[in-house]
């Protein structure tokens, strides 16, 4: 057998549900199942749109080729009218960072949040028809987690009505803004408000850097890439740049002023808006990271699921055919759990979508209370969804064995591009302790006020810290009602201890400090609450489509009695479970992976990625693994020529022993 491409016709043949209604389950609608289905096939059938080739290019090559997409992109924007939910669709599936995301996910939000009406009137139609790109920029060489630390100033020059953006240090160079390097006309630059000699916080200014005309950085700007980064391809379509300003003056009205504003006499005036919105874009960007989670989880468990189908290792018998890989209980074990993983990412990514929808109309009628626990929620979910994508990734790749590590399996780029997301956006470590603030709070208020939202379940914290869990056979953890509230007993337990802990320290700041370790793990158990109950409504809803429900009921119970197993050691040691219980729902975890292992082929088609997409040979749709491998090693360009160079300069004189008179 050369191919594989007959074990996955015959694997297709398995699947106990409709495929197709699936597809739909996984879009979110049938509507948005076309729209995304038509956009994947305009780029997979557009030859500009080619990326296989990508990491084999030296990185200015790489860039002019990816200015080169965007533009394309951008022409077919404008020839086919596509709507801005087509054309975001379009830069996904064209799957390259570029400058535009920057300037469609940062610089636009930042100016739809904290501008007021009449910056709103002046910069967005000008950034929506792309005459000016803006970046967005506020990390600095020396200062990236913590906002209130930047060094950069804005200082207000009132003779002129201007702004004096300035970096006063080597480490106030702004540092990594995507975009930036080569591309983006304009910033925005978060800086130091500072109004005769006083300091008023940390604020956002649109600062030109470039002239529109001849693209050369404006005065008092320098500009540069910040150089190259991990891996190939990958993150390196990005110009992501270092900005020095040396006294560049901005008119006063540059400063986005929806949360403050800064009078023409230089008085601060601070607005009912609370000084957080400021941070607003990232509280956007952290939603759509989780939104993108499954995306990027979903093609690699794609690639290593449908290899796994083609592999063979051991087990021949008279001259038969090997056993497929994933047919061993340990590929299983590791495979099955990322692919319920994909599809529970998927589901939480909607619901904060939506949680974010109904938080930013709030905002725009003044109503704030939701929004402490709208950050707590894209904080801990974007930290949990894009840690385990990372490391879901990475075991992908050694699912694939050997041939994972080939550049051409699709995973090493995937990896590569992938992993920022846990630095970016907010470190994943900090973003925890956030949560674990407003853990901290809640369960300190537990007494006289009620929780609500996503931490409403601690309302029973009595019954969550006394009652245990009744599980008495395997069969019996097949219920949503016990596995949710399992969860929901360890997270309360775990965020109440952490608070009575708290409680005997002196300093709250410094006992937060001394148990941040055990607060991040609470605050992983709270998020993990979010993710398993959403799942969970999900399965409330209506599902359409022959044994669509079953199958994701299926994977719901694997992704839960997944974490189950491997936090384990919390269950136990809060109390809730015993260790025969722990060991029952491991039990019932192996009789639910062989209820995946015939569907799996056809749950990794039910995300309906291109080949364009996966750009994987591991992961092709028909499965023909091994001609099309062979083919591509004798197509790298590396293979040209039997000889290669420097070979007969430095191989042959070793061969005969006359390296000692040889020229190197
Ligand atoms: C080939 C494969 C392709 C796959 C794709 C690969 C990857 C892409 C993946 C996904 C991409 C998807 C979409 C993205 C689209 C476009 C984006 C493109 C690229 C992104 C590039 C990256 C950009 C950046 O990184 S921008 C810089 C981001 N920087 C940070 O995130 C900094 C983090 N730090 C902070 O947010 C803050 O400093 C802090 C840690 C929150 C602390 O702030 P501070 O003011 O000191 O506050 P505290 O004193 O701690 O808290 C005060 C009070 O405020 C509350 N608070 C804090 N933040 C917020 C907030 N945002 N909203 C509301 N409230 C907030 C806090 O809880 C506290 O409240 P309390 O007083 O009640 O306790
Ligand atoms: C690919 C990429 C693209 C980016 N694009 C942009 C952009 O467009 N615009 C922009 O402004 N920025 C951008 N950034 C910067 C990014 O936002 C920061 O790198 C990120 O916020 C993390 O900050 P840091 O680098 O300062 O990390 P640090 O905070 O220095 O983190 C270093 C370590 O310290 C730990 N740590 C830090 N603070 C604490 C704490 N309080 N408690 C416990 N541990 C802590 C962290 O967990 C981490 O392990 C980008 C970064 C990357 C990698």
């Amino acid at each position: 057998m050369e191919g594989g491409v007959d074990y996955l016709i015959d694997e297709r043949k398995k699947a106990q549900f409709d495929v197709e209604a699936m597809k739909v389950a996984w879009a979110g609608s049938r509507q948005a199942f076309e729209l995304s289905d038509r956009i994947a096939k305009l780029v997979a059938n557009d030859p500009i749109f080619e990326k296989f080739s990508r990491p084999m290019l030296g990185r200015k090559e790489l860039f002019k080729n990816s200015l080169r997409k965007v533009a394309h992109a951008w022409k077919l924007i404008i020839d086919l009218r596509l709507s801005e939910e087509e054309a975001k669709l379009l830069r996904h599936y064209i799957d390259e960072p570029a400058y535009t995301d920057l300037q469609w996910e940062m610089f636009i939000p930042a100016i739809e949040g904290q501008g007021t009406e009449e910056q709103k009137r002046k910069w967005l139609p000008l950034a929506r028809k792309m005459q000016v790109i803006g970046s967005y920029a506020q990390t600095e060489l020396g200062h990236g987690s913590n906002v209130q630390g930047l060094e950069t100033t804005a200082t207000f020059d009132p003779q002129t009505d201007e702004f004096v953006i300035h970096s006063p240090t080597l480490t106030s160079s702004k540092w990594w803004p995507g975009g930036t390097a080569k591309v983006s006309t304009h910033a925005i630059v978060y800086a130091r408000l500072i109004l005769d000699g006083q300091f008023h916080g940390v604020h956002g200014f649109i600062v030109q850097l470039r002239n529109l005309e001849n693209h050369t950085p404006l005065p008092g700007i320098t500009v540069g890439d910040i150089g190259m980064k991990f891996g190939n391809g990958a993150y390196n379509t990005m110009d992501n740049g270092v900005i020095r300003f040396n006294h560049v003056h901005i008119p006063r009205n540059q400063m986005l002023m929806r949360v403050s504003q800064v009078t023409r006499e230089g008085k601060f005036v601070q607005s009912d808006v609370p000084r957080q919105l400021l941070y607003g874009t990232m509280v956007y960007v952290r939603q759509k990271i989780v939104a993108d989670a499954s995306k990027a989880l979903s093609r690699a468990v794609c690639i290593a699921t449908r290899y796994s189908a083609v592999r063979r290792q051991f087990g021949s018998r008279n001259g038969g055919p090997e056993i497929q890989v994933i047919d061993y209980k340990t590929q299983q074990s590791r495979l099955f759990p990322l692919l319920a993983s994909a599809y529970a990412f998927r589901f939480v990514g909607e619901w904060l979508k939506w949680l974010y929808t109904d938080v930013k109309q709030r905002l725009e009628a003044n109503d704030f209370s939701t929004l402490p626990e709208a950050h707590a929620c894209t904080a801990g979910l974007k930290s949990l969804t894009t840690s385990a994508t990372a490391d879901g990734i990475e075991e992908c790749r050694k699912l694939c064995g050997g041939h994972g590590y080939l550049v051409s399996s699709g995973i090493p780029e995937l990896f590569a591009t992938y992993v920022p997301a846990c630095t970016f956006e907010g470190d994943n470590v900090v973003m925890m302790l956030q949560v674990a603030r407003f853990l901290v709070k809640t369960v300190s208020e537990l007494g006289y006020k009620q929780p609500v939202g996503t931490t409403a379940y601690m309302r029973r914290v009595t019954a969550l810290m006394q009652s245990n869990c009744a599980v008495r056979t395997a069969e019996e953890w097949l219920n949503p009602g016990v596995v949710v509230e399992a969860f929901e007993a360890r997270s309360t337990r775990m965020a109440v201890a952490c608070g009575q802990r708290l409680a005997k320290f002196e300093n709250p700041e410094e006992g937060f400090a001394e148990l941040s370790a055990d607060l991040v793990e609470a605050s992983l158990a709270h998020c993990q609450v979010i993710v398993v109950s959403k799942f969970v409504e999900k399965l409330q809803q209506e599902i359409p489509g022959k044994g669509v429900k079953r199958l994701l009921e299926v994977l719901f119970y694997v992704y839960a009695l997944f974490l189950l197993h491997k936090h384990q050691g919390d269950f136990l040691a809060t109390g809730y479970l015993t260790p025969k219980q722990a060991s029952l729902a491991n039990d019932q975890l192996r009789i639910l992976y062989s209820k995946v292992r015939p569907n799996a082929i056809a749950l990794v088609d039910s995300f309906n990625h291109t080949d364009h997409l996966l750009s994987s040979i591991l992961g092709r749709y028909d499965g023909n693994v091994y001609p099309k491998l062979y083919e591509a090693a004798f197509n790298d360009p590396f293979n040209d020529s039997d000889i290669a160079d420097g070979i007969h300069q430095y191989v042959q004189p070793m061969l005969r022993q006359e390296l000692h008179s040889a020229k190197l």
